[in-house]
């Protein structure tokens, strides 16, 4: 016999081995394997968004965080917070009532400082507000309420406060836990120390930040008792798992993870579920403005989920109410009280009455398969002027928009305006674009922020754009989520993104603060290229259900009329010879002589166009008022087919 012929007989009795064993597989086994098959079939799910593209939930195994209930941390309260909690109890039903073993707050409407303990009403009158926001009457009760091992997920509008509403509990809790915040990106993780630091000077806080110098991170841990870590993803695993760092870790009662949802995603699961294996049985709030079924998934069921919509603004409250109901994503709860009783639900009173652990019944569709995943909501405060155009034609167009934006004529501060691009190599492009084109036309010197810049050039940078030095920053999404510039007016997004999560999230970087009822408005302006057709109809739901002007050429595109349409409107030119003047009727006005070719090129080129080309191609009538945005006609710019 050949070495072959050996070989393939062994072969062939290793496969007749296998075909028996797996005959003799047992029932059991096979009820197993179609159970392992389902659950990976599950994970599967939740980690595809609705385009395939977006959020790829991670398997972080949030579900078995809790099983260690005989390791759970059980710290011993201050009395600052114990009274909280009576306080909390208290304003269940009655005020005067005695508290119930297991507390169910209402949100507490006014927090007056007689009522509260001394450690909060520090914290809080440290505030420059006078009032609290929604989200945080909710939270900080009820967090101080309940054993902080419990897990929640806060889903509030961006700009709204949830810093504060996660930080205050921390900070007032601080003699009996520490606590470990992690972010996304390192801007973020500044301005949570800062505020941190604005709201509690005493507090001994340390970062665990990717960029800055790790040994001097380590020294922190190594000279003082920590009781705030804020951190990044990377830099947190990498830190916490050093000895130095395992009596900060022993003595935290509280992960929070800020913008919960991009955490949970695949870029960072990795380092969150090492984290959340250091921490198993201790509290885990996830906060973010667009955490909705598919995180409550990966977080676990049983967590109690509150979402918390912007009370809008008076008159208009209704109508946004209505407008939200269409909403695929339905906000389901408008005011926080609402929020808190449809959050908890009538079982959870029940339980509550019967003094027995109450499970908080959460959304309507608890339960149910995560497909689809709902829409993200859109702040409608924020005016949202999406157009739908081609690539080649957003820089001309950049050019257009921000002189009139950016025009400070009998304005206190100069406004200000982020811009923001998915690619750092677009960032550039359109950097050194406005570099040549952008002072004649009008627009102020700007500056960029994207991850290949030093990290304490990219802190100067975003902190010389807050303290208003210019007026306008190119940037990737590392500003794109949590990053508060006050009075911010501006942002245009000159990449739409794949993901509507991130469009709600860059957009939030407007229209910020306020105390719910007087946010201060926004506007923000979106490129629609025509490649993201397959998000067109989700993007016009949202729009809608924030009750927002919709271009009619997005329409078409939902419709899908418009590809049949300048199909043959092309063919009718092409047979007639005529002159390239653009789909979807538009004209060419006397003297432009040049194609719509011949004119991209020049964009591209950075050439500057004289003015009646300018204004015939590119004259949106743009009022920003929302009021008015219905009057933005986009007749000139009624791309025709030229899809990229
Ligand atoms: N009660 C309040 N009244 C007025 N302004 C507030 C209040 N609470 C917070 N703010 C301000 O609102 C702004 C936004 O707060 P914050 O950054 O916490 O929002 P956020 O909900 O975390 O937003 P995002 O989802 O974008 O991260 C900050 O400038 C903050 O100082």
């Amino acid at each position: 016999m050949t070495k072959k012929e050996k070989k393939a007989e062994l072969k062939a009795v290793k496969r007749k081995k296998r075909e028996e064993e797996d005959n003799n597989d047992s029932d059991a086994d096979v009820v197993q394997q179609s159970k392992k098959k389902k659950k990976k079939k599950k994970a599967q799910k939740l980690g595809h968004d609705r385009f395939g593209v977006i959020l790829p939930f991670s398997a972080i195994h949030f579900n078995d965080y809790h099983s260690f209930e005989s390791q759970l941390y059980s710290f011993p309260l201050s009395d600052d917070v114990k009274q909280l909690r009576k306080l909390a109890c208290c304003n269940i039903r009655d005020p005067n009532s005695s508290p119930t073993p297991n507390p169910l707050p209402r949100s507490v409407s006014s927090i007056s400082p007689s009522d509260l303990p001394t450690q909060i009403t520090t914290t809080l009158s440290c505030l420059p507000f006078s009032t609290l926001n929604p989200v945080q009457r909710s939270f900080i009760p009820l967090s101080l309420s309940r054993s902080s091992s419990t897990r929640y997920l806060v889903n509030a509008p961006t700009g709204t406060g949830k810093t504060l509403a996660y930080l205050v509990p921390l900070l007032a809790a601080r003699d009996s836990m520490s606590s470990l915040v992690i972010v996304p990106t390192r801007e973020l993780c500044n301005q949570v120390v800062k505020m941190a630091k604005a709201i509690c000077k005493k507090v001994r806080v340390a970062k665990a930040v990717g960029g800055e110098d790790r040994e001097e991170q380590v020294e922190r841990f190594e000279s003082n008792r920590v009781e705030l870590v804020v951190g990044t993803p990377g830099r947190v695993k990498d830190l916490m798992s050093m000895p130095v760092c395992a009596n900060f870790m022993s003595r935290t009662g509280v992960l929070v993870l800020d913008e919960v949802d991009v955490l949970c995603s695949k870029n960072f699961s990795d380092d969150i579920s090492e984290v959340a294996g250091m921490l198993r049985g201790r509290g885990l709030w996830g906060f973010s403005a667009t955490a909705g079924k598919g995180v409550r998934d990966v977080i676990g069921e049983d967590a109690v989920f509150l979402k918390c919509a912007s009370e809008g603004k008076g008159g208009e409250e209704s109508k946004e109410r209505e407008a939200m109901k269409t909403n695929k994503g339905g906000v389901d709860k408008f005011k926080e009280v609402e929020m808190l009783e449809e959050g908890l639900g009538a079982g959870a009173t029940e339980a509550a009455e019967a003094g027995t652990e109450a499970t908080e019944a959460t959304e309507a569709t608890s339960g149910t398969s995560p497909e689809p995943l709902p829409l993200p909501t859109l702040p409608p405060t924020i005016t949202q002027i999406l157009h739908v155009t081609s690539s080649h034609k957003r820089p001309k167009k950049l050019l257009h928009i921000l002189p009139k934006i950016l025009s400070c004529a009998g304005l206190r501060r100069k406004p200000q305006c982020m811009v923001f691009f998915s690619t750092i190599r677009e960032l550039k492009e359109v950097s050194r674009f406005l570099d040549r084109n952008g002072g004649e036309a009008g627009i102020p010197p700007h500056a960029p922020l994207h991850g290949d810049i030093r990290q304490d050039v990219r802190t100067k940078t975003l902190s010389n754009f807050r303290a208003g030095k210019f007026q306008l920053l190119l940037c990737t999404d590392v500003a794109g989520r949590g990053v508060d510039v006050k009075g911010l007016k501006y942002c245009m997004l000159y990449d739409f993104p794949p993901s509507l999560e991130t469009w709600v999230h860059r957009s939030g970087r407007v229209g910020r603060g306020g105390n719910g009822k007087e946010g201060i408005e926004g506007v923000v302006y979106s490129f629609f290229e025509r490649k993201w057709r397959k998000l067109a109809p989700d993007v016009k739901t949202m729009l809608e259900g924030a009750g927002q002007w919709i271009d009619p050429n997005l329409k078409e595109l939902v419709e899908g009329k418009k590809k049949k349409k300048g199909k043959k409107e092309k063919k009718e030119k092409k047979e007639s010879g005529g002159s390239e003047g653009g789909g979807g009727g538009e004209e060419v006005p006397k003297g432009i002589v040049k194609s719509r070719e011949e004119l991209a090129e020049e964009i591209a080129e950075g050439n500057a166009m004289d003015d009646d080309e300018f204004g015939a191609l590119f004259r949106p009538k743009i009022k920003f008022k929302r009021t008015n945005v219905t009057e933005m006609s986009d007749d000139e710019d009624n791309d025709d087919d030229d899809e990229e």
